[in-house]
């Protein structure tokens, strides 16, 4: 049997946390989550005793950074002015070693540094491999990175793999059920069920009877879900697609300890030959870290990929799921009546359908997807157009207010159709933001009260179903899914401050100066929910 590489523990105080350890047992509190949603319990996971998770053992807390960088050296790579620093709360990094400019290189990976696959790989691993649809890029290369640590000592990554987290800690596919409870956004809370599902469906149906097999590439060990839920974190927290979306990702040892931030200090760039280079994008002073951008990321894609958020992010947003009945609930709740005083019945008139059909909000290409916030820098833009358009098309009384102005007017929001349609299309919206927020269990206060370790009077917990979601919170997940729609309802906070304010500045006869829009363009389709290894990035 091939002799397995173990993996490096989670660093500092990150280590103390057994929940991040891959384990049947863990992830058969996540099988018993989503068993509820029809995965029967009989079919919960056990420990093979040849299994890869099983006998996994960690080798140390700190990665060996001067055995990386002797392993990249003999490969013709080079390391100049990059050490290792603990970030805390972030984990292991990159740091400085010296006060490096602009451009200066900090690493050099050759080609045969990186942890990818190819024509030229074992073909039992490649059809293995195929049997992973192709938007599941993660997976595919999850399978790998499996395999060469099942090779021991003979893989070519045999350095790298042992210097390897042996967990993600705040991956949500990693969570318990009740901090998957506590993340109470669907967008996300299903994004990670999904994920289970096929996690789970794919070590049944496929990897549980390779075994074997001739087209067993793993040796005759039992790769289990455990084993496949390591590599596809490891993956999904460390993989760049550095030959773009139509190549396989790969992992680039050394390079992949370096931490995020939106304001990088360094930049991943191609070199000769498939080579790749880690760059001082800014002037680095010795002792700082080095920073990568891993992209204008939501909280979405960094909560489920990554396992952290930005507070604040200016990419993160809010989806909602375009319908009319959601237009219809807003008004409702914003009290908007119609020409009599009753309460505005929003009704689906032709020419209404034919330009929600041209936003594509409605008809056989529709994209119902509408995003508030995200807009980036521009912290004005909250309201996504299209829901702004579509609110002004359904409370228009006549045909003559709407047609024939064409989407991009009915979408500017600095041009109001009239202040009566638009007084009452912004108070639909706020109405809709306030929606959304009666969705969650908890309010903002309560989950900055729970954050703050406050545990609430059953009076200011409010109901029964809130006094349930008001439990201290038992550790860093229950913590991190706490903080995540906390900045999902600072979000929509803000978009309804934003709609007063619209609102006071149409009454009072003000000009507006702002575009004050999400970024949306015509048509184009909205920012999705995370599914990075499940989908495009
Ligand atoms: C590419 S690895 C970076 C090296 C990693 N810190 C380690 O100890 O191996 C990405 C992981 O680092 C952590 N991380 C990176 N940037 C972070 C940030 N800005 N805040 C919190 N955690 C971060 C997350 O755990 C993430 O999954």
């Amino acid at each position: 049997m091939p002799r397995l590489i173990p993996a490096r523990q989670p660093p500092g105080q990150l280590a103390m946390r057994s929940h991040f350890l891959i384990t049947t047992r863990r992830w058969a509190v996540s099988l018993t989550n989503y068993g509820r949603a029809g995965v029967s319990r009989t079919h919960r996971p056990s420990a093979a005793v040849s299994s890869l998770s099983s006998a996994a053992a960690p080798s140390g807390d700190v990665p060996d950074v001067p055995e990386l960088t002797a392993w990249i050296q003999r490969n013709a790579g080079r390391v100049d002015g990059a050490t290792l620093v603990n970030l805390g709360a972030s984990g292991w990094g990159l740091k400085a070693a010296q006060d490096v400019q602009p451009g200066h290189r900090l690493i050099m990976l050759p080609a045969a540094c990186h942890l990818t696959y190819g024509v030229n790989d074992d073909p039992r691993l490649l059809s293995l491999v195929d049997k992973v649809p192709s938007d599941l890029w993660g997976a595919k290369l999850a399978l790998q990175l499996i395999y060469q640590r099942l090779r021991g000592p003979n893989s070519q990554f045999a350095t790298y793999i042992t210097n390897l987290p042996r967990g993600v800690p705040g991956v949500p596919m990693f969570f318990s059920k009740r901090a998957l409870d506590l993340i109470d956004y669907p967008p996300v809370s299903q994004q990670v069920q999904k994920r289970c599902r096929w996690l789970f469906t794919f070590s049944q149906q496929v990897l549980a009877k390779l075994p074997g097999t001739p087209g067993d590439p793993f040796g005759g060990v039992t790769v289990d879900i455990n084993a496949m839920g390591w590599a596809l974190a490891c993956v999904s927290s460390r993989a760049f697609r550095t030959r773009g979306p139509s190549h396989p990702a790969a992992m680039l040892p050394l390079i992949d300890m370096a931490n995020h931030s939106f304001a990088p200090n360094a930049e991943v760039l191609p070199l000769d030959s498939g080579a790749v280079g880690l760059f001082a994008k800014t002037k680095i002073a010795a002792g700082e870290p080095l920073l990568l951008s891993y992209g204008k990321l939501s909280n979405d894609f960094l909560f489920m990929d990554y396992g952290f958020i930005v507070l604040d992010n200016p990419y993160d947003s809010v989806q909602l799921r375009f319908d009319v009945g959601l237009l219809q609930a807003g008004a409702l709740v914003a009290n908007v009546t119609d020409a009599v005083g009753a309460p505005l019945e929003l009704s689906l008139a032709p020419w209404r359908l034919a330009l929600l059909t041209e936003l594509r909000l409605a008809g056989p290409s529709a994209d119902t997807e509408l995003n508030l916030g995200g807009g980036g820098s521009d912290s004005s833009a909250l309201v996504d157009r299209r829901l702004l358009a579509a609110a002004r098309i359904m409370v228009a009384r006549q045909e003559g207010e709407v047609v024939g102005r064409g989407v991009e007017r009915l979408c500017a929001i600095d041009r109001p159709l009239s202040k009566e349609n638009e007084m009452a299309a912004l108070r639909i919206i706020a109405g809709v933001v306030a929606v959304a927020l009666s969705n969650f269990r908890t309010t903002l206060d309560q989950d900055l009260a729970l954050l703050a370790g406050e545990v609430p009077t059953p009076a200011a917990a409010g109901s029964d179903a809130a006094a349930d979601v008001m439990l201290p919170l038992a550790n860093d997940d229950e913590f991190l899914a706490v903080r995540f729609r906390a900045e999902k309802k600072k979000i929509l906070s803000r978009t309804l401050q934003q709609v007063a304010d619209l609102t006071s500045a149409l009454s009072n006869g003000e000009v507006r100066q702002t575009t004050g829009l999400a970024s949306t363009k015509k048509g184009s389709k909205p920012v999705p929910a995370t599914n990075k290894g499940f989908g495009k990035k």
